[in-house]
């Protein structure tokens, strides 16, 4: 079960922090040009630089949907299970049934992923039936333009949000369902966990979007099982030589006001 393989590693790291590895290709440090996979030796320095702060790595898809770049991806799953660190692709996937299935085929390499409500519960069966997998579905997301939808108030005096994630609580007969819900809105924060009181989620917008990290622990963790994400905040920390040291900086600095709030 993954929260359960979460649980134990947000216990052994003391920590709830997930550390986003993406590798910007304009931010990427230069001298690391001539390897023979850049993302890998990055993500690799990264992960030697954070694991011991990490509860979990989430790589954005974004970053590696190239040939090189799932080569770089399966080396980095390799790398942080060595670690013992768990790792979400955050891929937002979901589709109709037979593509659903093949996307949902990622979960043979990587522990947990982002699903897309938009399309409905058959389009998430694929992921949700994967008993071993976390399953996060997106319900009230950090962007600026998060609200254009998933705050549209229904005829039923709810919010599109509000009912994400009710429909998601019911969805979660594995216990392999948490939430996306970003700390750029502390309020949908806190009514998420009003309507959905027992699922974990996954709060990005900590670092670089200024959300709220507070806000984040209080009402993301379920049980205490709950990830605050923060990519480039920790990742481009430093840049030249040393972007690393400057990363795991960053993340212990992360780590230790996340758990000021636990
Ligand atoms: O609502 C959402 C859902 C996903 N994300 C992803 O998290 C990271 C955030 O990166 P930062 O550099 O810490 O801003 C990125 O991969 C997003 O795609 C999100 O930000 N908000």
């Amino acid at each position: 079960m993954f929260f359960e393989r979460l649980g134990a590693r947000i216990e052994t790291a003391d920590s709830v922090l997930s550390v986003g590895l993406d590798p910007d290709p304009d931010r990427l440090p230069d001298h690391l040009a001539d390897h023979d996979l850049p993302r890998w030796a990055w993500a690799r320095r990264i992960i030697d630089a954070t694991h011991e702060h990490a509860a979990c790595y989430k790589p954005n898809a974004a970053f590696y949907e190239d040939p090189d770049g799932w080569r770089a991806l399966r080396e980095l799953v390799a790398y942080a299970h060595g670690k013992d660190v768990p790792v979400l692709l955050d891929a937002k996937r979901a589709d109709i049934g037979n593509t659903a299935r093949q996307y949902a085929r990622v979960l043979d390499t990587v522990d947990a992923i982002t699903v897309n409500p938009y399309l409905g519960r058959d389009s998430l069966d694929p992921f949700l039936s994967r008993t071993d997998a976390g399953v996060f579905v997106l319900c009230r997301t950090s962007n600026p333009g998060g609200s254009d939808l998933q705050d549209l108030e229904l005829a039923t005096d709810e919010r599109l949000y509000e009912r994400v994630a009710r429909l998601a609580s019911g969805w979660n007969e594995h216990d392999n369902v948490g939430l996306v819900v970003g700390a750029t809105t502390p309020d949908e924060l806190e009514r998420v966990r009003e309507v959905a009181p027992d699922l974990p989620f996954l709060v990005p917008g900590v670092g670089a979007q200024g959300g709220d990290a507070e806000a984040a622990v209080e009402y993301g963790l379920a049980d205490g099982v709950g990830l605050v994400n923060s990519s480039r905040g920790i990742t481009f920390a430093g840049e030249g030589e040393d972007f690393a040291g400057a990363a795991g900086e960053a993340a212990k600095r992360l780590k230790r006001r996340l758990n000021e709030f636990r």
